[in-house]
């Protein structure tokens, strides 16, 4: 079955449009403010006004204050949440969204203890966490650590680009790939031919 495809953190209209052109299945909207692709409400509701039907909306969110969350809901139509932070299962399900939690592969934590917490995630999306940093790193992992048992639907990010997203696919077989700096012309920056040869090296090998 071909992994479902999630580009994460388009900053404009015009690269939301892009990114359904070529196929993508659901678009990231960062709503965290350290990120160079973080966003206003008022472009994410300009954005989401761009994306069509059959295209997910997910916001992106790194221990956020539960206001700013309902705040973000409130405007924009999000149809699911992905949680980078260290917030725990009862928050990510406080908001009446399905949701995505992110799991670092870095650091002394073992992935499968953290993985068994959050067992109505309706996937669990596993980056390299680099240097500390919860995402947007482009970051590779070591694949082969993978946990095996993962009760969740898996989703692979750290590092993904259209030069090794075909490798990762063949080896992982993970039910999606999640991909933000390895798309791009420069940070926050959406590259048309890049995520559309992304989403292309995907369907080459599925
Ligand atoms: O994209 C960001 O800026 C970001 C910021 C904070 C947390 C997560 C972020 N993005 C997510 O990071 C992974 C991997 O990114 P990359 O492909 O290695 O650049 C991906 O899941 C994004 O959704």
């Amino acid at each position: 079955m071909r992994p479902r495809i999630k580009i994460c953190g388009v900053t404009s209209a015009s690269q939301a449009e892009a990114a359904a052109e070529a196929g993508v299945d659901a678009l990231g909207l960062v709503f965290h403010p350290n990120s160079p692709r973080a966003i206003t409400l008022s472009q994410a509701v300009e954005i989401s006004r761009a994306i069509p039907a059959f295209v997910s909306v997910v916001g992106l969110f790194m221990d956020p204050e539960k206001a700013r969350v309902n705040e973000v809901l409130a405007r924009v139509p999000l149809e699911m949440l992905q949680f980078h932070g260290r917030e725990s299962a009862a928050f990510c399900r406080a908001f009446g969204r399905r949701y995505i939690k992110a799991l670092g592969m870095s650091g002394g934590v073992d992935p499968m203890t953290l993985a068994g917490e959050y067992e109505d995630a309706a996937a669990l999306l596993l980056d390299s966490h680099a240097g500390n940093r919860a995402g947007g790193t482009g970051e590779v992992f070591d694949w082969q650590r993978l946990p095996q048992a993962l009760q969740r639907p898996l989703v692979l990010a750290g590092g993904l680009s259209p030069g090794n997203v075909a490798r990762a696919v063949e080896q992982v077989r993970p039910w999606g790939v999640d991909v933000s700096s390895g798309v791009e012309s420069a940070p926050g920056v959406k590259d048309p031919v890049k995520m559309s040869h992304f989403i292309n090296e995907v369907h080459r090998v599925c």
